[in-house]
């Protein structure tokens, strides 16, 4: 393969370059920047996490060779009282020794080891030296893991990971499209001899490709046009089990409720079009990869669920085990949001019943909401099933903003990914979805507390509230909604609305008294710690036409607006589009068509 220089410009990225050919026939975006550089910071966590855990599983196991040691020769020495002369090693056993009583069978084999690894012999004595040999024989065996970047492109985003992050295994890059894996392959070897050795580019169908390759990665990498629908049911089976899935999906408009029928059969979930309906639609693909994970019998465990620029991405990690799958059903909840007022409720698809050491499982109960919304007496529509256990593991959160910010050179979207990681590490971890203060304003009609008075106020009422990565003006909080609009009640009898139309909403809701006397005067907390210390939690995007991009090759129409939404596209319309994007309606503040 020949390559003219002067058709191709240099595009670097982080420590990795690559080629782009003038006739720009492969897929780059340069504002997934943010999407690269989060899911660089999340292995690089994800590698320390994994061999802490192993170094723990060994602990264990070592552990429990101590205690069938101690119990061997106590029992020895009650029953012959003579000491007892240690077998010679079988050669076979590589010093190891049977202790897999100590261990479940999820435990056994949780990351991927060398081949052979922790072989068993029946009968071995297990004395102090050999516990060391078989810890030491066992650290050495947790290999570098391997990632698969299922949807590669250019390979960029593998390159990077293998460029960039200490302790990665093999990085396998794929793509169905020739051009992309010759520019793949012409990257490889531009990046020098670490990529050449790394990475590996392969023409082929992804879904054949994880398909054919079950519990064979540590890292599965989906970054798709669109929606990855067509790749989770296989992506699902070829992570080993403690291994991760990161996975990217753009198709927002569908899964923000602009099509709620496409959304349905693409995720087997109906979206609602509330203020918070790209935390919906984090919910949305979380439960449709726990959906296609239990067909397996595995389940997922998020670690970092995003929204961020035109997209949502999530990170979960994959574990197998027929015993937990039951739990599922206590994850999702269908969401019942009310068409007059911002109240939603969420109705949980099952319940457990714990007695003693027994769980049992049941359906949940229902309906949680009457015919008609008791706030405001309007109808409910129904949305759903969401993942409605927590989205992030705040414990890595707040490893991974560590480790982000003790490298922050080396994260060209370091100020991006650090204040999505700060907010996300405000979020209250057990509460999903959010309301809008500005939307509860425009039911009532009043005007606005501010955000540190309404804050105060729930606090106050004994109840606890902070924002959300998603949404600047989102406010998360476990008050129930008959407390949220006390307090509202309350604001407008200091701040009294004009008469309106008693039906209205705001009207049903206002002639109510409250129950509950709202306080507002300022609590501590009603500043997060980020907040007080100023430190950035949203930023704007860098430069104009921060989104979305098509297939290569291809430009954006206006018919591509209804399946990326208006402010995905960021106005990147042909000129000959413009005129027909001008007489369409605008958009809301969600980047929805109205
Ligand atoms: C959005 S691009 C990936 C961008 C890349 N991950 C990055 O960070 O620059 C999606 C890629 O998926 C490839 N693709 C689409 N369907 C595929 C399939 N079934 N198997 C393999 N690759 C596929 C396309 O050719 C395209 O190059
Ligand atoms: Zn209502």
């Amino acid at each position: 393969m020949t390559t003219d220089m002067n058709d191709y410009k240099i595009i670097k990225e982080g420590e990795a370059e690559i080629l782009m050919h003038a006739k720009n026939e492969v897929f780059y975006n340069k504002a997934q920047v943010n999407n690269r550089d989060m899911s660089i910071a999340v292995l690089r966590t994800f590698i320390s996490k994994r061999k802490e855990e192993h170094d723990a599983m060994l602990s264990k196991r070592i552990k429990g060779a101590h205690k069938v040691s101690e119990n061997n020769s106590s029992e020895s020495v009650m029953e012959e009282e003579v000491p007892q002369e240690t077998p010679p090693e079988d050669p076979k056993s590589n010093g190891e020794c049977k202790v897999e009583e100590e261990i479940s069978p999820e435990e056994a084999e949780p990351f991927s080891t060398m081949e052979g690894s922790v072989k068993t012999t029946e009968e071995c004595n297990t004395t102090e030296e050999q516990i060391n040999l078989t810890e030491v024989k066992a650290r050495k065996e947790l290999k570098p893991p391997r990632v698969l970047e299922a949807l590669s492109a250019s390979g960029l985003r593998a390159l990077r990971y293998a460029r960039e992050v200490e302790g990665i295994g093999q990085v396998v890059a794929l793509d169905n499209d020739t051009a992309s894996v010759e520019a793949c392959r012409r990257n490889i070897k531009f990046n020098g001899s670490v990529a050449v050795s790394k990475v590996e580019s392969h023409l082929a169908d992804a879904r054949v490709y994880m398909l054919t390759h079950p519990k064979e990665f540590d890292m599965v990498d989906l970054d798709p046009y669109g929606s990855p629908s067509v790749f989770l049911d296989s992506a699902v089976q070829s992570v080993v089990d403690g291994g991760m899935l990161m996975c990217t999906a753009t198709d927002m408009a569908v899964l923000c409720g602009g099509n709620g029928e496409v959304c349905y059969s693409k995720y087997g979930s109906y979206p609602l079009r509330g203020k918070y309906c790209h935390e919906m639609a984090l919910r949305i693909l979380l439960a449709s990869i726990e959906s296609h994970a239990n067909r397996y019998k595995r389940y997922i465990v998020p670690v970092l669920s995003v929204q961020m620029d035109f997209y949502v991405r999530v990170f979960v990690r994959i574990y197998s085990s027929a015993g937990a799958m039951k739990n599922t059903p206590l994850k999702l909840s269908y969401v019942y949001q009310c068409t007059g007022c911002d109240s939603f409720h969420l109705q949980p698809i099952g319940r457990s019943i714990s007695k003693n050491t027994s769980v049992r499982y049941l359906p949940g109960y229902g309906p949680v909401v009457p015919q008609a919304c008791t706030d405001c007496g309007k109808k409910f529509n129904m949305g759903g099933p969401i993942w409605s256990a927590p989205i992030h593991d705040q414990e890595w959160i707040a490893s991974m903003l560590a480790d982000v910010k003790s490298m922050k050179a080396s994260y060209p979207a370091y100020d991006r990914i650090s204040a999505v990681l700060t907010t996300v590490s405000e979020e209250l971890p057990d509460v999903p979805l959010f309301l809008s203060l500005h939307n509860l304003c425009a039911t009532l009609k009043c005007t606005s507390p501010s955000a540190i008075m309404f804050r105060s106020a729930v606090i106050n009422a004994g109840y606890r509230i902070t924002g959300t990565h998603v949404n600047p003006l989102g406010l998360k909080s476990d008050a129930p909604m008959d407390v949220i609009w006390d307090i509202m009640r309350c604001w407008v009898k200091t701040h009294p609305v004009k008469a309106q139309a008693e039906d209205l909403p705001g009207s049903v809701i206002l002639a109510k008294e409250p129950v509950l006397q709202a306080n507002f005067t300022r609590a501590v907390a009603s500043l997060s710690k980020a907040q007080a210390k100023k430190v950035a939690r949203f930023l704007p995007n860098p430069e104009r036409y921060w989104g979305p991009k098509l297939r290569a090759g291809r430009t954006i129409t206006s018919k591509h607006v209804s399946i990326l939404g208006e402010a995905a596209v960021n106005g990147v319309l042909n000129q000959e589009d413009n005129e027909e994007s001008k007489s369409k309606k605008p958009k809301t503040e969600d980047g929805i068509t109205s």
